[in-house]
């Protein structure tokens, strides 16, 4: 059969940026992807979207009996060497060196990792940042020494899931707002080393708005949000005033950074209305700015 382009219906060669043929797009067969905080919400929908797309994942969460109940469904579906589950808490330099090495060991390699792990949890912040900031950075870092192409790796994409707190203030966490605009700073940062030394390695970002998954429930939890109970209203409205996304709406928009091999250093914010690239300036001097007379 003829190629039609879906975008443009165009069956000849055309420019039309859009659809598959125009731009470099990642084939997923048989590509091995890894998926922190696996076992549910966001994290179980990447993992559910990159196996339909033909890859082999290995989960990795600090919740074993959702771990495994996890992968004993996804067995059934998609058959038991498509998937494997390793206990880790990103929070451990020995726990995810050691999945991560196991992984390789399993899989011979790894093209995609996905940071998704993370927490609400403003009385124990110092926890928040452990796992949200520390464990994206580790997970980067120890997934890059078998990644990059000047240690013998295939090179690939590493997708950090911050939020739209990520990119503006959630007053009800003020920690976990710190966290994600963290993770856009690093990626950011790590997708310009990576660039500049050729790893090979693309490194995007994900700010999604409110999604509903188990995550949601901390709002319910005095001990969550302690001090900014009061402020909980607030956000209550967001959600009332513009809804909740689904944890599968979210996943399509991951597969647009995962494959869109022009993306790097790049964030996709989904909310409600769609999907969007945030443009950010090349450097601080351009953000837009007023002058402040010191006199
Ligand atoms: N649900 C939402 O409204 C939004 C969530 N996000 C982000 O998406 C990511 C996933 O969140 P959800 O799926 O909503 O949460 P969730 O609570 O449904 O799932 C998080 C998973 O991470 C695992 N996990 C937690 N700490 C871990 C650790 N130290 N090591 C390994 N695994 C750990 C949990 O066991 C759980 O399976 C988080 O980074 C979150 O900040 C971003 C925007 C909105
Ligand atoms: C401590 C309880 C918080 C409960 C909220 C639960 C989950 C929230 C997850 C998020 O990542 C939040 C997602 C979107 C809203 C974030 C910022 C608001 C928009 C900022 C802006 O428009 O400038």
């Amino acid at each position: 059969m003829r190629y039609r382009c879906p975008v443009t219906s165009d069956r000849e060669e055309h420019k039309c940026d859009r659809c598959d043929r125009c731009l470099s797009v990642m084939d997923l067969k048989d590509k091995v992807a890894v998926v922190t905080g696996a076992a549910q919400g966001l994290g179980r929908s990447f993992v559910e979207i990159l196996l339909k797309n033909g890859s082999k994942v290995a989960l990795i969460d600090v919740n074993k009996s959702l771990g495994d109940e996890l992968k004993s469904t996804l067995d059934q579906e998609y058959g038991r060497d498509r998937t494997e589950f390793f206990t880790a808490d990103v929070t451990s330099e020995e726990d995810l060196k050691g999945a991560l090495e196991k992984i390789v060991k399993t899989f011979g390699r790894i093209d995609i990792l996905c940071n998704n792990a993370g927490i609400i949890n403003e009385k124990h912040w110092e926890k928040t940042i452990a796992v949200n900031l520390g464990g994206v950075v580790r997970g980067t870092y120890l997934a890059l020494e078998h990644m990059k192409k000047e240690n013998g790796g295939n090179g690939g994409v590493i997708i950090n899931i911050s939020s739209m707190a990520g990119l503006g203030p959630l007053p009800v966490a003020p920690i976990y707002t710190a966290t994600k605009h963290g993770v856009v700073g690093f990626s950011r940062a790590m997708a310009a080393v990576s660039k500049l030394a050729d790893y090979g390695v693309r490194i995007n970002i994900l700010c999604p708005w409110f999604v509903k998954t188990s995550l949601l429930s901390s709002l319910n939890s005095e001990d969550y949000i302690e001090r900014f109970l009061p402020l909980k209203a607030m956000s209550e409205t967001m959600i009332q005033k513009h809804g909740c996304l689904e944890a599968d709406v979210v996943a399509k928009a991951f597969l647009v950074l995962v494959k869109d091999e022009s993306k790097n250093g790049d964030a996709l914010m989904i909310d409600p209305e769609g999907a969007v690239f945030i443009s950010f300036p090349q450097k601080a001097k351009d953000l837009p700015s007023t002058p402040v007379n010191l006199e």
